[in-house]
């Protein structure tokens, strides 16, 4: 039963997230959803059409709505409807990362200046409360890294090769089918979702603002069974990490890798479209969350958490935003000198670009294919990585302990059964 002194949302989408919102929102007799906002008329609904509307307005000009929740796959679109409900001064809550990160700044000055609310954890690891975290747990203290697998799509499809030995193709419409990827999965197997999860991360974390460009970033879309089999006879597994460290001159450094791990790293037993999120405090130490990063249920009950925290007056604070005298954002200063150790292959090695590596072993060039090992400055990767890309190259971060010849003889211990 619905309470008559009830208040009353409006919800933009009725997909995956939509869906999952609804559902959880039988729970709470103290919210009514006054209307859905959809665009196609001919789809087949699991509620009678009187609950839905073609036209955003009929949502965003209803006086009696107290708060929307925009879950709608068009950023475009769904940008539209937050700077017009923000602009309203209204309170309005979001899982579109990619629609918040790269407008971050505009969103935050349109709640500075007329006084709305925009909250989204849903955007960021699913039912993960990592923002509530940084922000209300960690907004004083100093963090030195925030890192993690922050992209439940291709995490799935990472354990199902390893684990099942299943192809590339089958294991992204697997995700595609459980609603885990997004409408176009290039932003998912990309790594570009990850990249505007790990630019919220750091806004919240750094007071960093960050433009896509100076985040290092490769995906997962050309890995093979040879890097699978690569990772585990060299005992571990790989993963797509994202990472946002700041080094002891407060410069901050910014990647989404797919990564080797082990068993000594908790991301390790990441599985599935769950997420993990490492956080190391100057002074708390090292902590760690886990949960489901994609699905409906598990985003719609972080959608719903925004809700009630939102209808409770919570705001985001941004407490690690630093402002110079003319109140404009400080920008945060970017790492470039680190090295980074990374294996590549490539199935075009006729075209590898010349990079001015600091080490480089290459290998098993008799298949056709190019593998190396190599390390590099991080600015010369960030310069580079786009030509490498072209290659069609798979390209994975390796810790620093571990060596060329070792990753060279795990690649032929494995050769004959991937051949
Ligand atoms: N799937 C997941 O696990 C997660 C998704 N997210 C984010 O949540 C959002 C929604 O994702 P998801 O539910 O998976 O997407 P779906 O593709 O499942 O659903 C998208 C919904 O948006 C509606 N829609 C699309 N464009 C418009 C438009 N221009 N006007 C009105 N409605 C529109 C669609 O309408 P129609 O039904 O008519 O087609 C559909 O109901 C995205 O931003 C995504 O990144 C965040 C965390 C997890
Ligand atoms: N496509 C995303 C959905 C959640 O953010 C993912 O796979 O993680």
């Amino acid at each position: 039963m619905k309470s008559k002194s009830g208040k009353r949302i409006g919800i933009f989408g009725f997909g995956c997230v939509g869906q999952g919102l609804h559902d959880v929102l039988q729970d709470n007799p103290h919210l009514n959803v006054a209307r859905i906002c959809v665009r196609d008329r001919e789809k087949l609904r699991t509620l009678p059409s009187h609950h839905f509307t073609y036209d955003p307005q009929e949502l965003l000009q209803d006086e009696s709505i107290d708060l929307f929740a925009e879950l709608i796959s068009d950023p475009e679109e769904a940008l539209l409807i937050v700077r017009q409900a923000l602009s309203a001064g209204k309170t309005i809550v979001s899982a579109n990362k990619k629609m918040i990160s790269e407008n971050l700044s505009e969103l935050v000055a349109l709640q500075q200046e007329f006084g709305g609310t925009l909250l989204y954890e849903a955007a960021v690891c699913g039912s993960i409360p990592i923002l509530r975290t940084l922000e209300a747990y960690y907004g004083n203290e100093p963090l030195q890294e925030v890192s993690g697998i922050l992209n439940g799509s291709s995490n799935y499809i990472l354990t199902k090769l390893d684990a099942e030995g299943i192809s590339y193709d089958e294991a992204l419409a697997q995700a595609q089918a459980l609603g885990f990827a997004e409408a176009d999965p290039t932003l998912d197997v990309g790594g570009y979702d990850a990249l505007h999860k790990i630019s919220l991360i750091a806004a919240h974390a750094f007071g960093a603002v960050i433009k896509p460009e100076q985040v290092v970033r490769a995906g997962i879309q050309h890995i093979s069974r040879r890097d699978v089999a690569l990772a585990q006879a060299l005992g571990g597994r790989i993963r797509l990490v994202a990472t946002a460290k700041l080094n002891q001159n407060n410069r901050l450094a910014l990647q989404v890798l797919p990564t080797l791990v082990f068993p000594d790293s908790e991301l390790y037993y990441v599985e599935a479209e769950f997420n993990g999120v490492q956080l190391q405090a100057r002074y708390a130490g090292d902590q760690f969350l886990k949960g489901r990063g994609a699905g409906s249920h598990p985003t719609g009950s972080a959608v719903w958490a925004d809700v009630s925290a939102a209808l409770a007056g919570y705001k985001y604070t941004y407490p690690k935003f630093r402002y110079n005298d003319e109140e404009q954002l400080k920008p945060v200063a970017l790492e470039e000198e680190d090295e980074l150790k990374v294996y590549v292959r490539t199935t075009m090695p006729e075209f590898l670009p010349e990079l001015p590596w600091r080490e480089l072993t290459v290998f098993g060039t008799e298949r056709r294919e190019t593998q190396l090992v190599g390390t590099i400055s991080r600015k010369d990767f960030l310069l580079y990585l786009p030509a490498l890309k072209q290659t069609i190259a798979f390209i994975a971060q390796i810790p620093a302990h571990v060596s060329a010849e070792q990753v060279v003889n795990a690649s032929y211990l494995k050769l004959e059964e991937v051949a």
